[in-house]
């Protein structure tokens, strides 16, 4: 473990420390995957969010420059670095919220789905270590293939309650392009899971209302659900996205720790255990609050277009949940 406090410009710090500080309770989030492709952005991120008073980041590597890099941020948060399974305990204990980019990204032409025999071991023995040493924090997935990673949490810690992020950001944006509305006032929420045609936008909920033509519904649909490919083969070989998830990653994260101070009325998309509809997880919006997810919404009116993207989508999340489900009890 090494630990560093922020550098210089102490005068600064400090009064920014005091400014941020005074009414925030004390927070401690930890990054699991810190020194990779989101762990990194996401870091740095989680640094400038003055509700973290103490940020640890832990990864199988390369995190001692990782953590000195960003400690050297003149914000609140305290910052300590750990490598390796020998500090995971140390990176955990006393957590508020968890968040998971540990695992392998998919290059060209991959499924989610195939990233599957890496990351399920990952995501389990870092599950069984938050069980271990912080269960009760939120947990915040990210590593791939979600559909199964989330169960596979679930399996491991059920007591304790598994919280994904999923991102509603990609449709939002691509919302706004197509609606000529400012994208920072778009709400779109995305329901279902995380891979492909499991993903389903509800466009017909965004907000503000733009009443785009059915060819527009049906192309912004697909965009979505190939947000994550888009990116893939844009970046040719080198992984998939990093700096749009660890935004996404943070906002959630960010209404995480809202929902624990006791701000009313946070609400997220998230892949959640469910009863929305028959699949035993299923993404909705939530709501956050002191214990987590403190409501699971239902899914509100769908068009007809919509309702045919719900049935037709079923059967993959299922095969992916029980997928996980059966990985966790097996190994
Ligand atoms: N949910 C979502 O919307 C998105 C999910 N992802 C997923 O996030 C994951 C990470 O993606 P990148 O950051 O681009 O990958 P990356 O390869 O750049 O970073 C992954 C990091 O995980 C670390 N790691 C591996 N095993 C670990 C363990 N047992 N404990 C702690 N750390 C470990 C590696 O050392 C590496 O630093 C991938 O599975 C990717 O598919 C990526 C984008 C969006
Ligand atoms: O596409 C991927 O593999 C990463 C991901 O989940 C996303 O960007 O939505």
């Amino acid at each position: 473990m090494f630990r560093s406090v922020a550098r210089s410009a102490a005068g600064k710090h400090l009064l920014r420390r005091g400014y941020a500080t005074e009414s925030a309770p004390d927070r401690k989030v930890a990054v699991l995957g810190a020194a990779g492709g989101i762990g990194q952005p996401l870091a740095l991120l989680m640094k400038l969010n003055p509700l973290v008073s103490r940020l640890a980041l832990y990864d199988i590597a390369n995190t001692p420059g990782v953590a000195a890099d960003v400690s050297h941020v003149n914000t609140r948060s305290e910052v300590a670095g750990y490598v390796g399974e020998d500090q995971l305990k140390q990176a955990l204990e006393g957590c508020d919220v968890v968040i998971i980019p540990a695992g392998v990204p998919r290059k060209p032409g991959m499924t989610r789905d195939d990233l599957f025999n890496i990351n399920a071991g990952i995501v389990k023995g870092l599950c069984a270590a938050i069980a271990k040493y912080c269960p009760n924090a939120l947990v915040n997935m990210i590593s791939n293939p979600v559909n199964s990673t989330v169960p596979i949490a679930a399996e491991v810690f059920k007591k304790a309650g598994t919280y994904d992020e999923k991102s509603c950001l990609v449709a939002k944006t691509f919302y706004a392009g197509k609606a000529k509305v400012n994208v920072a006032d778009v709400n779109v929420p995305v329901v279902g899971g995380h891979a492909g045609i499991t993903i389903l936008p509800l466009f017909s909920q965004a907000t503000p209302k733009a009443n785009l033509p059915e060819e527009d519904i049906k192309a912004l649909t697909k965009r979505t659900q190939d947000g994550g490919t888009e990116v893939v083969e844009a970046k040719a070989g080198k992984g998939s996205a990093t700096l749009s998830m660890a935004y996404a990653g943070a906002i959630f994260a960010d209404a995480c720790l809202k929902g624990l101070n006791g701000v009313p009325d946070v609400v997220e998309c998230s892949f959640v255990q469910s009863t929305v509809t028959e699949l035993p997880f299923f993404a909705s919006k939530v709501r956050l609050g002191k214990n987590g997810v403190e409501e699971v919404m239902g899914l509100g009116p769908l068009s007809d277009y919509e309702q045919a993207g719900l049935e037709s989508l079923k059967p993959e999340l299922k095969a992916s949940i029980e997928k996980g489900i059966k990985f966790a009890n097996q190994n």
